[in-house]
């Protein structure tokens, strides 16, 4: 056992991460970690300081015996001081507790923060992998609360070694065998906590994925995202059954090893219930044979529970921050993850000509963990200041070549061009403030319906008027204008005063977003599926005149919106089947004029 206690004690430090703890805290909060560095040690002296003074006064009575009245300004002298040690001694305790608050307090928002920098970091790719947010879900479930326990757990383990070695350098003056026998009879606690922490870090790993389902149902059931579809297809009464049946699994798991940590528990307390008193027993057996004195006694009548008390206290503190060991190496782990686009280490800046075009050159695209390629040999020209149009069926990889376009993704193999540079020898933030995309499942910000088109330039400082041509331009105005609080209006129901409005305008809103960004491309992916026909028609007739001088990516499933493009790709399983103009497409009667002719479609089906 003590081999094995050994072998977990060497685990704990190394596992512990112990250090880089250390240095989160110190970085998140330098200067109560200072504060509390402090008041530890004065907490320390005065600990002590009370305890010497109860020794002095003791052994002052002692000496003199009872009934002296020459010993009496000694008695006070002692007693004054042993009484303010103990009463600044709670004070500086009390206040203590308050700078571990503000201290932790200061490193729950540096971690949430940094975590939120650093999913923001990662590239889309990490999306697709189940451990990625397997990493993430427990870094978040951190929370707020998890810091402050850590950084209260290590706290609470400084003072408590401090005040042990205090009191342990008491008991050895009574008796050195005192403080290892306390110390031997308490180790088995601290193994069955430790031990408890393995199981249960374990059993965290092991039933991420499956609280990431019970979570995942959760969200169906509450949010207003699914509250349609649930209630229309009467999914609730299922999906709360496989939900209850996911949480009782993964209560029974947990519940099967805390009744294991119980009865190991009850075994352990009552050994160091045990030797607490075989030791109380020593001193008395030792003090009727005249081996130790009454001011021993006494003493140690006082250090000793105190003693007791500290162990069991830095046995749970050092459990607790076990316990815990898995949300901050989750956090370490995710601190860790590196993006895996790589960032060209000597960038080269922009080029600023007030015309710049963009080429794919032999592109292919596998996705992370797929099988097959989405595109091959993918060859496209974007003009500068032109209109290009790519259409396909549904799948045909569309999407995935505006992610690319993005540099969402990087090629397999083959290039991206940017005025015949790799785009990645640019610095990534830079390319995407030129490529402005409004996406299939755009965003729909809670937040006022200036600040939903401002996000598409959020650091550039412009005037109230463009904001409003951007508006114009998608036709997003058209309802702005009908709101009491025009621009001001919270856009979405969630908040407070919000006004939801229907998905055809959260879309014109997010198509002014892209008018308003300064980037020199913008592509629209399947950006008007919500637009009526003639919004759509208004939209697209007079398409160039919106845009500037600027070159636009048409991906739509509707002919009349990318016929009047400068020049339309046609994509099919990944691959460019046909390319030409509306005119020269339709005449092929090809993949193109089945795609869009409908008597075509009616005959293909
Ligand atoms: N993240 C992904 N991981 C793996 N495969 C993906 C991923 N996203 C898309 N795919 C696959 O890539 C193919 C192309 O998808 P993409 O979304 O690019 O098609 P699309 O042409 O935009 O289709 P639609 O017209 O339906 O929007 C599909 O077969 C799809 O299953």
């Amino acid at each position: 056992m003590i081999k094995s206690f050994l072998n977990k004690l060497h685990k704990l430090s190394t596992n512990l991460n112990l250090l880089r703890i250390l240095k989160l805290i110190w970085s998140a909060s330098k200067v109560w970690t200072t504060v509390s560095i402090a008041f530890i040690i004065v907490e320390s002296v005065l600990f002590f300081s009370s305890l010497y003074m109860l020794k002095k006064l003791i052994d002052t009575v002692s000496k003199y015996g009872i009934n002296n009245l020459q010993n009496e300004s000694e008695v006070i002298k002692y007693l004054s001081l042993a009484a303010l040690s103990a009463i600044s001694y709670a004070a500086i305790k009390a206040i203590s507790s308050y700078i571990t608050e503000k201290q932790s307090g200061e490193v729950a928002e540096y971690i949430d923060s940094k975590i939120h920098e650093s999913a923001i970091g990662l590239d889309l790719s990490f999306y697709e992998s189940p451990e990625y947010f397997d990493i993430l879900k427990r870094a978040r479930d951190m929370g707020s609360d998890r810091p402050n326990l850590i950084v209260f757990s290590i706290v609470d383990i400084a003072k408590n070694t401090m005040s042990l070695i205090v009191i342990a350098s008491m008991l050895v003056a009574i008796d050195w065998r005192l403080f290892p026998i306390l110390a031997l009879f308490v180790i088995p606690t601290l193994w069955v906590r430790i031990n408890f922490a393995d199981s249960q870090n374990a059993l965290r790993i092991a039933q991420t994925a499956l609280e990431r389902k019970s979570n995942y149902l959760s969200t169906l059931l509450t949010a207003d995202t699914h509250a349609k579809e649930i209630r229309s297809f009467g999914l609730g009464d299922y999906l709360r059954k496989i939900h209850v049946a996911i949480r009782l699994d993964l209560l029974s798991g947990r519940l099967k090893i805390s009744k294991r940590r119980t009865y190991k528990e009850l075994l352990t307390s009552t050994i160091a219930a045990i030797g607490f008193f075989a030791c109380i027993a020593y001193i008395a057996i030792g003090s009727i044979h005249g081996r130790t004195s009454v001011g021993d006694i006494t003493l140690f009548l006082v250090a000793f529970p105190q003693a007791f008390n500290i162990l069991q206290g830095l046995s749970s503190s050092i459990s607790t921050l076990y316990q815990n060991n898995i949300f901050v190496k989750s956090v370490f782990e995710l601190f860790d993850l590196k993006s895996s686009l790589p960032e060209a280490e000597h960038p080269i800046p922009i080029p600023d000509d007030s015309l710049i075009d963009l080429e794919i050159k032999d592109l292919n695209f596998t996705y992370p963990h797929a099988k097959r390629p989405t595109l091959t040999n993918i060859n496209i020209k974007m003009p500068a200041g032109k209109i290009v149009a790519v259409v396909g069926m549904n799948g045909a990889g569309k999407s995935t070549l505006i992610k690319l376009m993005c540099r969402l993704y990087d090629p397999s193999s083959g290039q991206i061009m940017l005025n015949g540079t790799d785009i990645r020898r640019f610095e990534s933030r830079a390319y995407r403030k030129e490529i402005c995309a409004v996406f299939q499942d755009f965003g729909k910000y809670n937040v006022s319906a200036a600040d939903n088109i401002r996000f598409g330039d959020i650091d550039g400082i412009r005037s109230e008027e463009e904001l409003q041509e951007a508006a114009k331009n998608s036709g997003a105005d058209s309802f702005i204008d009908t709101f009491p609080a025009g621009y001001q209006t919270i856009m979405g129901r969630i908040f407070e005063d919000g006004h939801e409005v229907s998905i055809g305008q959260w879309q014109k809103l997010a198509i002014a977003r892209a008018f308003y960004s300064k980037s020199r491309f913008i592509i629209l992916d399947e950006a008007t599926s919500a637009l009526d026909a003639n919004a759509e028609k208004i939209l697209f007739d007079s398409f160039r005149e919106r845009i500037g001088n600027r070159a636009a990516i048409i991906i739509s499933h509707r002919q009349s919106a990318v016929k009047h493009a400068d020049y339309i790709y046609m994509l099919s399983n990944g691959k460019i089947v046909e390319a030409g103009t509306n005119e020269a497409l339709m005449a092929l009667q090809g993949h193109y004029f089945k795609l869009f002719n409908k008597d075509s479609l009616h005959h293909n089906s």
